[in-house]
């Protein structure tokens, strides 16, 4: 945690959109800030990763702001539904970003824990994540070297020029998916391009490890 708290860009009630566990019912916690890119337009073409569909920077979004640890706690739960006819639905939590290897601790996973939470990541994989997460989905990027070597899910974003799918297989998973990638930047419609699932498609075709992952809270239009 930075001295002041945890930066959060937003968080928010969702179904997870993507990779194994799409469909499942997750609070996100977007993290401010990225390794990989500083978040502006004007460093896109000079960032290691350059389509990222997702504003990163500040603290302006829905229930953003600087949190300590038992608020950021106390937060999700408030953003759990408080049903008392379900006991089977386990509350679950995506870490998210920006990088959230930047801020996550094991010590804020373990009190997410505590609270009754099943703590997920998703991560571009280049920073070391704390050992006791439930869930860890890595989606390598570009140029960028991979120091999380085994991980659940790799979610690889596809078409990338710099980066092709048996580069990455190599990285011990119980699941390789391909994400198409989708519009991004100053016109992002909020759309996945079309040519891009074309390639994937043909991709998953003729390479059976590799399943398609579609961003489904895309097409539902949920966020
Ligand atoms: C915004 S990132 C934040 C987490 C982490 N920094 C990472 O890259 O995995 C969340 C997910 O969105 C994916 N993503 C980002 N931009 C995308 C795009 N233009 N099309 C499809 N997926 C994208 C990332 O690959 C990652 O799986
Ligand atoms: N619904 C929904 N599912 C997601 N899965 C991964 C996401 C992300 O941005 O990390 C994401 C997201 O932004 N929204
Ligand atoms: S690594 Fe993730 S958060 Fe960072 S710029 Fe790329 S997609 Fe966005
Ligand atoms: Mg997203």
């Amino acid at each position: 945690m930075a001295k002041s708290g945890f930066n959060v860009k937003e968080a928010f009630y969702t179904l997870q959109g993507e990779g194994a566990r799409a469909g499942r019912a997750s609070v996100f916690i977007r993290f401010s800030k990225c390794n990989l890119w500083n978040g502006k337009e004007s460093g896109r073409g000079a960032a290691v990763c350059q389509f990222c569909d997702t504003d990163i920077v500040g603290t302006d979004g829905q229930n953003g702001g600087t949190y300590n640890q038992q608020a950021l706690v106390e937060l999700a739960l408030s953003l759990w539904p408080q049903l008392t006819d379900d006991t089977k639905s386990k509350p679950y939590v995506v870490f998210t970003g920006g990088e959230p290897a930047l801020q996550l601790t094991e010590s804020l996973v373990s009190d997410f824990q505590q609270a009754g939470f099943e703590c997920a990541v998703e991560s571009n994989g280049t920073l070391p994540l704390p050992t006791n997460l439930d869930w860890v989905c890595i989606s390598p990027k570009g140029t960028s070297e991979i120091v999380v070597k085994q991980c659940d899910e790799l979610k690889l974003v596809y078409p990338q020029v710099d980066l092709s799918p048996d580069a990455v297989s190599g990285i011990s998973a119980s699941y390789f998916y391909l994400s198409p990638m989708a519009d991004y930047g100053e016109q992002n419609s909020g759309m996945i391009i079309r040519e891009n699932m074309q390639a994937a498609t043909q991709y998953c075709l003729d390479h059976p490890q590799w399943r398609m992952s579609l961003q489904t809270h895309k097409l539902l239009g949920i966020d």
